[in-house]
């Protein structure tokens, strides 16, 4: 029996989106010096695919912060298990995020990472969950708006599986209520 309930974004789905979204990022930071941050674990196949999608000279960069434990809910507390390598002085950056669920991690990591000189720190994320937000996150770049369900794939896991998936599903309850 699937553990899913739904397909929610399939494959070519996340293809098309990343076309367009690397487009608008390729247009609006045209001959600046852009550095990727993608945030591990959930944000490795969504860098992977929009920096194939930039040119050359875009950077990336990773951090490492955990805020889910092996649940599915957030702990509310972020912690950095892995910094930059990256000076950030002067650097135009842009964080790499699969998921705003309750934007408790990005409106943590926007708060420290704008403290290192940034010249700009902006947000592309492919997935939001505005009905789940508890902190407002601003978000240049966005994918796909989702209900506020537990999603896997894509980079997204349920106590680290299902990450491998190429699609977005909807995870049935039953799965992380047993
Ligand atoms: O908006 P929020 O409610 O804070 O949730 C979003 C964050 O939660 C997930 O990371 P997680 O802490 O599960 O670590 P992981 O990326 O290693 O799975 C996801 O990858 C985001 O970073
Ligand atoms: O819906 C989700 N699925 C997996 N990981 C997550 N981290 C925040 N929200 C989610
Ligand atoms: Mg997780």
């Amino acid at each position: 029996m699937s553990d899913f309930s739904e397909v929610l974004v399939s494959e070519n789905s996340i293809g098309r989106k990343l076309d367009e979204m690397a487009e608008a990022i390729r247009r609006d930071y045209e001959g600046q010096d852009l550095l990727l941050v993608g945030v591990l674990k959930g944000a490795v196949m969504v860098m992977a695919d929009l920096a194939r999608r930039m040119p050359p000279h875009v950077q990336m960069d990773w951090m490492a912060v955990s805020s889910y434990g092996s649940g599915t809910k957030s702990s509310g507390v972020v912690r950095i298990l892995k910094d930059l390598d990256a000076d950030l002085t002067g650097r135009h950056v842009l964080i790499v995020e699969d998921i705003i669920d309750t934007g408790v991690t990005l409106s943590w990591l926007l708060g420290n990472l704008r403290t290192r000189g940034a010249a700009s720190v902006e947000v592309a994320a492919l997935l939001r969950k505005p009905k789940a937000a508890v902190v407002e996150v601003p978000c240049k770049y966005v994918g796909f708006d989702i209900p506020p369900d537990f999603v896997v794939g894509y980079g997204l896991d349920f106590a680290e599986n299902y990450r491998t998936l190429p699609f977005v599903a909807v995870l049935k309850p039953e799965v992380y209520e047993k």
